[in-house]
């Protein structure tokens, strides 16, 4: 577990889509906003979507720009035009590739690991070295259409005795009723949320993404 309880929550809305939930994350007090490029998801946006939210967020929060397995010309393209502070990695991608994302872009890397059991968490300290940020997901089921966003929890109990780099990112499956309990759980004190505030797949609801974030700031 980590032991960051001095350390104020900062959170995160994915799959942010249209302008009307972009203002509602901002307004909420989001300290990151996920724009998810990744034609399978619920959430995709084109990446002339992501420019036009990602100038609407610019200055008001970091921008995430979540991408699978990306080619090198793709991380161009979306970098180009999302402009991240933040590129979210949700893939299979090596340690290597990750280093080659992050010294090509020039952008912090943050690599998403999916957690199911504790051999999960082995290849922790190879992405540590080379990302920013480590976000924990749970691990997708083999048959599941999308790597992540899929409203899934993992044993948070699995985390326990292990030394998570400064600024461990928890996802998988949370929202208003349980991100209190997950930030005690683990001791960590950032999070990130996708379908616990949606009334629909990809359908974001504001008044949930205000109580995911009061939820989450009230914890201790
Ligand atoms: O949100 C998506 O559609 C998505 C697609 C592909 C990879 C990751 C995706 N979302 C990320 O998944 C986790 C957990 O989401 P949830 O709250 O359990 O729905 C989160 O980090 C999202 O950024």
């Amino acid at each position: 577990m980590a032991s960051e309880t001095a350390v104020p929550t900062r959170v995160k809305i994915c799959g942010l889509s249209t302008e009307a939930t972009l203002t509602a994350a901002l307004e909420a007090g989001a300290d990151w906003i996920g724009l998810v490029h990744f034609a399978r998801s619920p959430r995709h946006v084109t990446l002339a979507q992501a420019a036009a939210l990602s100038v609407l967020a610019r200055g008001r929060a970091e921008r995430v720009l979540l991408l699978v397995d990306p080619d090198d010309a793709l991380v161009a393209s979306a970098v180009a035009a999302a402009d991240p502070d933040l590129i979210q990695l949700h893939g299979r991608e090596s340690p290597e590739r990750v280093a080659a994302i992050r010294a090509a872009t020039g952008r912090p890397v943050m690599k998403a690991l999916g957690i199911a059991t504790p051999a999960d968490l082995a290849a922790l300290p190879a992405y540590a070295a080379v990302a920013d940020r480590i976000l924990l997901d749970a691990k997708a089921p083999a048959d599941a259409t999308l790597p992540g966003g899929n409203g899934r929890r993992f044993d948070w109990e699995l985390l326990r005795g292990t030394d998570l780099p400064h600024g461990t990112m928890l996802s998988g499956g949370l929202d208003a009723a349980n991100v209190a309990e997950a930030l005690m759980r683990t001791g960590l004190r950032a999070v990130d949320v996708s379908s616990g505030v949606e009334s629909a797949p990809g359908t974001k609801d504001p008044s949930r993404i205000a109580a995911f974030v009061a939820a989450a700031r009230a914890a201790r």
